[in-house]
């Protein structure tokens, strides 16, 4: 295909503002998906994804598009909208030329909105503005046109005025991807340069590698090589991304594909990796190759401890496919074993309990998130702080430091204040104050990442009525004063319970958790005294009362099956209680942490 008639082009869109749909009617006027298999968000195939109704992964989908007589191949390439991913997001617009900046008319430009956008613009990408959602009845169109025209400096006629929902302004979006976009540029001739932005896993072909090809040409059982991994591969398969895979015998610069080459584990694909061969490389990898690291760890341990094993085979398989989880083995005292993990954000933690639970029916407690801490020791050496069991001894280390984000909001004026509020309360800096229009504002603060994995977020809708957005990115590691604050049940640390927290917020974490177990820990045989320490200094207490539950009391002797049916009743409700020394301890608890208010 002459590379004059491809365009490479990937949607960037807040949450929620119809990207899915709207690509899937990209799909349907191409006729690249016909009506009758037409389903709801196609791209998004993953059940998870779809229940949620949010894209979790990119994939790719090409369209063939007849323009004034000629056929064109439109790549799209799908994006993920969560914060978590981030990363993904900015290899697959390093795949593209231009972008759709899909704007719901209704609600106007958002954190995600800008960030994205900003990355579409540092990678040069062409910008085609589309106001979506203009058929619903509170759409305004002529406001949000001009948040979108002062964003990126564009005309009216520049926008696109489009409903997914509803099929309006598809043909001139197509017209305007072949028209505006870019062609791709590279030389067929040179050593092969692709680069890889994403992978699917397969259970039976192995994982399937989704490229770009900037330079060369890479052709079926190619000799291959990663190129920041350095392995070494058989092209044994490529292919284009219709619907389904089409197997192709060469692709060229330009052009976006698959390849499978027997990959059997997900680590070893890259994102951001690139593709050469073995004879003749490419001098030079493609920039902006990075190792994702987790950002939020937290201890997942399996309820019935005798599960342990069936736990380690189900984290296996899961990171078979998903090569961002990391995790290794850690025990507690009170939960037993079970396994450390580190996740991209709070999204990604969600998502790998639910698989657990989903498609391998493990029932597991998760213990409080926490980020990644770094401590100055004594001797010069930085100890990284995955754990709250991991923190040193205070003699031991000259400070502790944490990492910090830019956190960018954006609000309608009115909630300014409340906004600024509750991020100094979480320890943040206000750095920036811009007004979108005289009603919108993007604020930008810089704040310690650890306040924002809890609920920040929550909070913020709850402030601002659901009209806030949040984005952020890591911007470095400060110096902070943390401790550990440990919680005790009848003298004993219930180590599942620590946590890592600001000194200045200790006492009141304290205190607030203290009231919180109380409410969750039932009332037993014997009094409960629940603590909360610094070292060995306590800084808060609550009892929980004696009492003795008796569930056989209700039946009055006779009936032998209701009896049976009310133990059982009982025996369920323990399930995902943990004994802790005497005391039995149910697994809400251990989230309390999150609920603190
Ligand atoms: N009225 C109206 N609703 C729409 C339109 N497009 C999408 N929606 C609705 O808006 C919601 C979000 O649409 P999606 O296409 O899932 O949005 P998305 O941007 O892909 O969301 P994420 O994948 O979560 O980022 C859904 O409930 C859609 O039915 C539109 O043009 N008009």
């Amino acid at each position: 295909m002459n590379m004059q008639r491809i365009r490479n082009f990937c949607i960037i869109a807040h949450i929620d503002h119809g990207k899915s749909t709207l690509a899937d009617r990209l799909l349907q006027f191409t006729n690249t998906v016909s009506d009758r298999d037409m389903q709801d968000q196609l791209l998004d195939n993953m059940d998870l994804e779809r229940e949620r109704g949010i894209t979790i992964k990119s994939h790719a989908i090409q369209m063939k598009y007849n323009y004034k007589g000629e056929e064109y191949i439109l790549n799209l390439i799908d994006t993920p909208g969560h914060v978590d991913f981030s990363y993904e997001v900015s290899r697959s617009i390093a795949a593209c030329e231009g972008a759709l900046l899909i704007v719901d008319a209704s609600q106007g430009i958002e954190a995600q909105t800008i960030s994205n956008l900003y990355l579409a613009i540092g990678h040069d990408l062409e910008i085609i503005p589309v106001l979506n959602k203009i058929d619903l009845p509170g759409a305004d169109p002529e406001v949000v046109a001009d948040e979108v025209m002062e964003l990126i400096g564009c005309d009216r006629e520049d926008i696109v005025l489009a409903s997914g929902k509803e099929g309006i302004g598809i043909e001139e979006i197509l017209n305007a991807v072949v028209e505006k976009i870019p062609a791709p540029k590279g030389d067929p001739e040179a050593p092969l340069q692709a680069m890889i932005f994403d992978s699917v896993y397969n259970p039976f072909r192995g994982v399937e590698v989704i490229f770009r090809v900037f330079n060369g040409t890479i052709n079926k059982g190619d000799k291959i090589k990663f190129v920041n991994t350095g392995r070494e591969y058989d092209a044994d398969e490529i292919g284009i991304l219709g619907i389904n895979q089409i197997p192709q015998q060469t692709l060229a610069a330009g052009n976006v594909g698959y390849l499978i080459s027997g990959i059997k584990v997900a680590k070893e694909v890259k994102v951001g990796d690139t593709i050469t061969h073995i004879k003749r490389p490419c001098d030079v990898a493609i920039k902006g190759f990075e190792n994702v690291k987790p950002m939020v760890f937290a201890g997942i341990y399996p309820v019935d401890t005798t599960e342990f094993e069936e736990l380690r085979a189900s984290m296996e398989k899961l990171q078979l496919n998903d090569a961002s989880l990391v995790w290794e083995p850690e025990t507690s005292a009170a939960l037993g074993f079970g396994f450390r993990c580190g996740f991209l954000g709070m999204l990604h933690m969600e998502i790998i309990q639910e698989r657990l639970e989903r498609e391998f029916d493990m029932t597991v407690i998760t213990t409080v998130p926490s980020v990644q801490f770094r401590a100055l020791m004594t001797n010069d050496e930085i100890k990284l702080i995955n754990a709250p069991s991991d923190m040193p001894d205070p003699t031991r280390f000259k400070h502790i430091e944490e990492p910090f984000v830019k956190a960018t909001i954006i609000t309608a004026a009115e909630y300014v204040g409340p906004v600024i509020q509750l991020c100094m309360e979480k320890r943040g800096q206000i750095k920036n104050q811009v007004y979108l229009t005289s009603d919108r504002v993007e604020l930008s603060f810089d704040m310690p990442l650890a306040e924002i994995v809890f609920d920040f977020f929550d909070k913020l809708k709850t402030i601002s009525r659901g009209y806030a957005s949040l984005d952020y990115e890591l911007i470095g590691f400060k110096q902070s004063h943390m401790v550990r604050l440990d919680v005790m049940l009848n003298g004993e640390v219930v180590d599942a319970l620590s946590a890592i927290v600001h000194r200045d917020k200790a006492y009141e974490w304290g205190k607030r958790l203290c009231e919180k177990l109380k409410e969750l820990v039932p009332r037993q045989m014997f009094e409960i005294a629940i603590q909360a320490a610094i070292g060995t200094k306590i800084i808060a207490r609550e009892t929980v009362k004696a009492m003795r539950k008796n569930v056989l009391a209700k039946c009055y002797g006779g009936d032998i099956s209701r009896k049976r049916k009310l133990l059982e009743k009982q025996k369920k409700g323990k399930k995902r209680m943990r004994q802790v020394g005497n005391v039995e301890v149910p697994q809400e608890a251990f989230m309390a942490v999150l609920k603190l208010d």
